[in-house]
């Protein structure tokens, strides 16, 4: 709908000043997931930006998933999903109970280990794909999501406002109609290294986008 399309508008407009974008081939070359995790998800107070910007995302994360609205249905995809887990953990009880400590109190070894064997097994399937294909998943048939996350994933994949929105429209093809898209995007970033502590925490917003059918 409207509100939705000025959303998108407000979350893309900051994305046409001049600036160098990496394009999807820079992930295939160089993506260091291990990097990537020790860097922005090591938690510890010697990363107290990447950690403060985790759990936003995450009290976030909960607060739209405990809307029935978005927690209905059965597949949920998470597009550009990285080696990260935090984004369907955010989804269980568990975790809600978690983010409800205080920093100095939460204990994330112990909630961690109970979950794993649980997500292992919500998680139905790991496939390659790529926002900006027309057809992200391939030549791989898959039922149509109830619900669609996508974290911090479209600004890198994306070199270009118009690309952006075309991943978007890719993206929303694998959604069934009326349902949701909710996305973590860092706005105003031209660039992001996966190697490297992040000089600021960039500016963060969790939109979400209604789906639009056909
Ligand atoms: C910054 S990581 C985000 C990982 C995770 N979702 C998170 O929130 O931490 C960006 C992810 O986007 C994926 N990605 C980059 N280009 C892509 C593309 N063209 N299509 C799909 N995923 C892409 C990368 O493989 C990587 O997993």
């Amino acid at each position: 709908g409207a509100r939705e399309e000025r959303g998108a508008e407000l979350a893309l407009g900051r994305m046409e000043a001049p600036a160098i974008f990496m394009e999807a081939e820079f992930y295939q070359r160089n993506f260091d997931p291990r990097e990537y995790l020790k860097e922005f998800y090591s938690m510890s107070t010697s990363r107290e930006g990447a950690s403060a910007f985790m759990m936003l995302n995450l009290g976030n994360l909960r607060k739209i998933f405990s809307l029935s609205e978005h927690s209905r249905g059965d597949i949920l995809i998470d597009v550009g999903c990285g080696p990260t887990t935090y984004q369907l953990l955010s989804n269980h009880r568990e975790m809600k109970k978690w983010l409800k400590n205080e920093a100095g109190a939460f204990h994330w070894e112990p909630k961690w280990a109970k979950k794993q064997e649980k997500l292992r097994k919500t998680v139905k399937q790991v496939l390659k794909c790529d926002v900006t294909k027309a057809n992200p998943r391939g030549p791989v048939s898959l039922p149509p999501a109830d619900c669609i996350v996508s974290t911090l994933c479209l600004e890198g994949a994306c070199k270009d406002l118009a690309t952006f929105r075309s991943a978007l429209r890719n993206i929303s093809t694998l959604l069934k109609p009326g349902r949701h898209l909710v996305m973590v995007t860092a706005l105003g970033d031209t660039c992001y290294s996966p190697f490297s502590a992040p000089e600021v925490v960039p500016f963060l917003s969790l939109c979400i986008f209604q789906a639009w059918a056909g």
